[in-house]
């Protein structure tokens, strides 16, 4: 179905109607019979990519399906996702990436493109197949252990080897176990010690950090840094980058916006890895998202089922909804940054980091019709039981959020129209 898409601003710049062909391609005429949308006083964004989604199918599709992640990720505007692989079977072979992938297909509301595990069943000891993964359908580019951290360096290594060979990239949880074990929850500071909680300090991502980035230089391949949370972690990365060291790092909205006090309440919603930090910590990672230290904003969308989530603090699942409000949160957190420079963090910068070449595309005549259509003016207060997702530990209900995605289109189809799915 070919669209005319009249009067948006793009990026918030020019105003121009946007023509999309039957094929799905923006083109540089009217096409005849075309649907129109008005998006007078919209801007227009090459729709937005996610780098880190927990779709959780396979295996948890009481928390999450890969149709259900899909919508949540159309309605907060998104047009690609990257399927993170610990779901259960764990995604580290070809079979399993290229179910993921079939499955994205058939949902067919965004590109969900799957992650492949780095190491087999996420043990962190051998390697998962990373060049099957790569040669399947799939095409698997971006390989993460993610939940849990490559933390034998020697694994890391190898990894970083095997998958320069394809111009694939490691995406590190950072997470030191032997500073922060599996019970650490809490940041560790003043507050931790207060609550009773067992401490996640700052220093335990930093030391990875660091190490990778030395990895990354020695073996000449390329290191992602997985939701950054501190201010020692962004000191790292601005040094490897001004050293030419081939790393990228994304930081979520969460980590934009929320800080460590919120858990003097016990909730567990606010239960995440790594865990809110201290003011001082989001305020670098805002400065550091601006100044393209940190390249992208990533959701790390984590659905978790009520009777996972709802626990008491230290019993309690890791991990928060993000994808349909992650938009809003960034327009709250940094309202400074322009509309271009949301499309940098949002779309291009992390299509470039996957290898995505058909998203992130500016909205020009050849480019695929991938675009989120935002009210920049408006404001939402987000209600937890009015979302896509099957799970419900949404840490933004109740509060009012800047922007709000009116229209996402996906390869020239309406997924959204009117705030609502298509
Ligand atoms: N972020 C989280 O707290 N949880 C994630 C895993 C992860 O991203 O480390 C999950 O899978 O639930
Ligand atoms: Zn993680
Ligand atoms: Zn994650």
């Amino acid at each position: 179905m070919s669209l005319v898409i009249k009067g948006a601003s793009l990026l918030g710049e020019q105003t121009r109607d946007l023509y999309v062909d039957d094929a799905g391609v923006l083109v540089d005429e009217a096409p005849s019979g075309a649907e129109t949308i008005d998006a007078e006083g919209l801007v227009a964004l090459p729709g937005l990519v996610d780098l880190h989604t927990h779709l959780r199918e396979p295996g948890r599709e009481d928390a999450e399906t890969i149709l259900t992640g899909s919508q949540a990720a159309a309605l907060g505007g998104y047009t690609a996702v990257l399927a993170m692989a610990n779901t259960s079977p764990v995604t580290d072979t070809a079979e399993a990436a290229t179910r993921v992938w079939e499955l994205g297909r058939e949902a067919g509301l965004v590109h969900v493109q799957p992650v492949g595990a780095v190491t087999r069943g996420l043990a962190g000891e051998e390697l998962a197949e990373l060049g099957l993964m790569h040669r399947s359908r799939a095409a698997v580019k971006v390989f993460s252990d993610d939940g849990k951290c490559v933390h034998d360096a020697r694994v890391m290594r190898r990894a970083l080897e095997y998958v320069k060979a394809f111009g694939g990239v490691v995406s590190q949880h950072s997470q030191d176990p032997a500073l922060a074990g599996p019970a650490a929850c809490c940041h560790e500071g003043e507050l931790s010690g207060r609550l009773g909680l067992p401490g996640w300090p700052g220093i335990a991502e930093e030391v990875i950090v660091a190490r990778d980035v030395m990895l990354a230089r020695h073996t000449g391949s390329r290191v992602h840094v997985a939701h950054v949370s501190t201010a020692g972690s962004v000191e790292v990365l601005r040094w490897a980058k001004a050293q030419g060291i081939d790393v990228t790092a994304e930081v979520t909205p969460h980590h934009l916006l929320l800080t460590t006090d919120l858990l003097t309440g016990y909730d567990p919603t606010y239960k995440v890895n790594p865990p809110l930090r201290p003011q001082e910590d989001v305020d670098a990672l805002r400065e550091a998202l601006a100044d393209g230290t940190i390249d992208a904003v990533a959701t790390d969308h984590a659905p978790h089922a009520r009777h996972d989530k709802e626990h008491a603090f230290v019993d309690a699942a890791f991990g928060m909804l993000g994808i349909e409000t992650a938009l809003g949160v960034v327009r709250t957190a940094l309202p400074d940054l322009s509309w271009a420079d949301v499309a940098r963090v949002m779309s291009t910068t992390p299509a470039r980091i996957a290898g995505l070449a058909d998203q992130g595309q500016p909205l020009e005549p050849g480019s695929p019709a991938h675009v989120v259509l935002v009210d920049p003016d408006a404001a939402v207060t987000v209600d937890r039981d009015a979302s896509a997702s099957l799970s419900r530990n949404n840490p933004w209900h109740g509060r009012s959020l800047a922007s709000r995605v009116v229209h996402t289109v996906y390869g020239g189809r309406v997924t959204v129209r009117d705030g609502a799915l298509a």
